[in-house]
């Protein structure tokens, strides 16, 4: 009999792994949507059973709109876990969320379209209307952000995630417009996943890594994928302690 799952981390683009979570088991269920994006890898982080899922695949071969969330939620769910922290990497909008920072979004918008979105699409399924008004679940951001703090890592208690369609980046246009929507962070993947969570009854939360400065913010940089692997790789170093921190709680 295995002990409980402590924590689901979901890993976005450039965070394939978590460091000192030495994988002991290697899961690929197949769940009512189909298989997830790669094995779900499970191991420990002191004393404590932690299962990680990278979004995109290991290789990063599934891009944002071709991702079956549901299977990857449900696989999650499959194998035991209730707690998600999704790790998200992230252009910037808004001052507080410049290249590097680290952010817990308390709110998102959704403009992604033509994704299934919902795990009520079979007939027969029963109807829900989950209640969404705060999308992240609150105890996981307040336990995020306590761990945070107790490790000594930096990480910017809310902001509003926008989450688009992709697989290309955004226009200046789009950015303007999603900054006066109230847009903190623009990502590709935020949406449909939170909401599928919600309806599948798991403690979800969003650790966003700021790997740019969206289009037109910030400085005029072109957004190369090599400069935000790179943010990525550093702006990441913080991850582990703060897991260390979460799961010391
Ligand atoms: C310029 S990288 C875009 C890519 O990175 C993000 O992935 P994830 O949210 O899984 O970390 C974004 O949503 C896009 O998929
Ligand atoms: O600028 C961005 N836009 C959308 N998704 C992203 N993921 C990282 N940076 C970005």
């Amino acid at each position: 009999m295995h002990a409980d799952i402590a924590l689901g981390v979901i890993g976005g683009t450039g965070v394939y792994r978590i460091a000192g979570l030495e994988a002991v088991e290697t899961h690929l269920p197949e769940t009512h949507y189909g298989f997830p994006s790669g094995p779900v890898r499970v191991g420990m982080i002191d004393g404590k059973r932690v299962a990680f899922l990278a979004r995109h695949g290991e290789d990063h071969g599934v891009p944002p709109h071709r991702i079956n969330y549901r299977a990857n939620l449900a696989a999650l769910h499959k194998i035991g876990v209730t707690r998600v922290l999704a790790i998200n990497t992230v252009g910037g909008i808004t001052e507080r969320f410049g290249p590097g920072v680290l952010a817990c979004p308390d709110q998102l918008i959704d403009y992604t379209w033509g994704r299934v979105s919902t795990i009520c699409e079979e007939p027969g399924t029963d109807v829900l209307h989950v209640d969404f008004g705060d999308p992240y679940t609150n105890a996981v951001r307040a336990q995020v952000l306590a761990a945070a703090q107790r490790a000594g890592v930096a990480v910017v208690d809310g902001g509003c995630y926008g989450a688009t369609q992709g697989p290309r980046l955004e226009t200046r246009a789009e950015i303007a417009r999603m900054r006066r929507d109230g847009c903190d962070l623009v990502g590709m993947t935020g949406m449909p996943e939170a909401g599928l969570a919600r309806e599948m009854g798991l403690q979800y939360a969003c650790l966003g890594i700021v790997a740019n400065w969206a289009a037109g913010c910030g400085d005029d940089a072109e957004i190369t994928m090599a400069d935000v692997l790179s943010i990525v790789e550093t702006a990441s170093s913080g991850i582990p302690p703060l897991l260390r921190s979460l799961l010391a709680d």
